[in-house]
């Protein structure tokens, strides 16, 4: 059932593998000297192109787990499977190129350049050169760095978020169909931290790989995961289910604990922005002259107006006294763009940035930072409010579903087996 190989296209570096479907059957590590195992008999089915996150407390065994899927530590029994493929016993550095592989801190090697990083694992595999180079193109290009700018530089030379990036890109170098991601956002900022898990959907809407992930902050997993594994210790399953199922249904209470205070503000992260109508506001740019953006304001109908910069960024906010005050230059008015969402951002993360910023809306914007259209507070209360209200009348759908069944029961039980009443 393997659709990877077959699928490789030699000629050309496109991304091409999709993702593989992966079986853990009662997967097992005992450390040497563990009174216990590490992992006791772990057994899981991921869909082919499903995003599958492991959170649960520290020690309990989600490392090792996800590193037993690539082998980078040896089972000490159970099999896995990969795309129907029992890879327990194959060469683990051939089934390493089926497996990317990305970890907390990137693990880029400082004396490489950003090329020389994300070209590894092809180059130990073989391609020609022209392949290679026009691959790490592709794949900079695909995690949002301008190859041009970051071909040549030294990891040192890069923000966390941008080694984070590289990270990634060098785990999808020779396109493997499943990637396992370690904490990979782990030690960057909260705002980077956003930013990359935005780009990471987006990604995987553009890749449909199989990616298992592992984390600690139940909020990622519940931005990122079709499905989540709340594991206890030694990896036993507490819960696997989506994050909706997971959120209004924890089934018991080490899962509620883990779930926390404020399930409702946590299903915010299940919308995203992509979901929601955004406004189209007034936008000029650095280009424009004063005078017709004062007109440009002024048939807005706005009280103020989105300066963006020449590559159609949001830049400032500008209103009418800014521009009174501007005296012929724009150098000094208005307010900088401090913050924006894409739309693969969360409606969580739409209402936070709506929140902090006293005019009470956000920017969104594409791939490049371009703009595509505002998100403001009234928008999120009516989007808030439909959603609650569809999840109030799904529970009162299945409550309603729950009571008829038993009815159904207490009649049957009340009928007898030959549908005979009882005297
Ligand atoms: N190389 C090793 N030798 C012996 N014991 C180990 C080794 N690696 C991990 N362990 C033990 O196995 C258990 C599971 O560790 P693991 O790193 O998989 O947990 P984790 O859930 O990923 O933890 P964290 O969230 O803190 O990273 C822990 O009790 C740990 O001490």
């Amino acid at each position: 059932m393997s659709e990877t190989a077959a699928q490789e296209t030699t000629a050309h570096t496109a991304s091409t593998a999709h993702g593989a479907s992966i079986e853990l059957e009662n997967l097992t590590k005992h450390y040497p000297g563990g009174a216990q195992p590490a992992v006791d008999g772990v057994s899981m089915e991921i869909k082919a192109g499903e995003t599958v996150v492991f959170v649960g407390p520290s020690g309990c065994g989600k490392s090792t787990t996800l590193k037993m899927i690539n082998r980078l530590i040896e089972p000490t029994g159970g099999r896995i499977r990969i795309g129907g493929e029992d890879v327990t016993d194959i060469d683990p550095v051939k089934l390493r190129r089926k497996v990317g592989y990305a970890i907390q801190s990137a693990g880029l090697f400082p004396h490489m350049t950003v090329a020389q990083n994300i070209a590894l694992v092809p180059r130990m595999t073989g391609w020609p050169k022209a392949r290679i180079r026009a691959r790490v193109e592709e794949l900079l290009d695909l995690v949002g760095l301008d190859p041009g700018e970051f071909r040549g530089r030294y990891p040192r030379r890069l923000s966390g978020g941008q080694q984070q990036r590289v990270g990634v890109a060098r785990a999808l170098a020779a396109d493997p169909p499943v990637l396992l991601m370690d904490e990979p956002f782990g030690a960057v900022d909260p705002i980077t931290r956003d930013h990359l898990q935005d780009e990471l959907i987006r990604l995987q809407h553009e890749l449909h790989k199989t990616i298992v992930f592992v984390t600690h902050d139940f909020d990622e997993a519940i931005k990122l995961g079709d499905r989540i594994a709340v594991l206890r210790e030694r990896s036993h399953i507490a819960q696997f289910d989506t994050p909706e199922a997971i959120l209004t249904n924890p089934a018991d209470d080490f899962v509620s604990g883990f779930v926390g205070a404020g399930a409702a503000l946590k299903r915010l992260n299940l919308t995203r922005v992509r979901d929601v109508e955004m406004r189209d506001y007034p936008t000029v740019t650095v280009d424009t002259p004063l005078q017709q953006i004062f007109g440009h304001l002024r048939s807005s109908g706005e009280s103020e107006i989105l300066l963006l910069d020449r590559r159609r960024r949001p830049y400032k906010w500008l209103r009418r006294g800014d521009l009174m005050r501007a005296k012929g230059s724009l150098a000094r008015a208005g307010t900088l763009v401090h913050d924006t969402v894409t739309r693969d951002g969360t409606l969580r993360d739409a209402l936070e940035a709506v929140l902090t910023d006293n005019a009470g809306r956000v920017a969104v914007t594409g791939r490049r930072g371009e703009y595509l259209g505002v998100v403001d507070m009234e928008t999120l209360m009516n989007s808030v409010h439909e959603l609650l209200e569809a999840d109030r009348l799904e529970a009162m759908e299945a409550q309603h579903e729950l009571e008829e069944a038993r009815a159904q029961q207490t009649h049957q039980e009340q009928e007898g087996p030959g549908g005979v009443t009882k005297a």
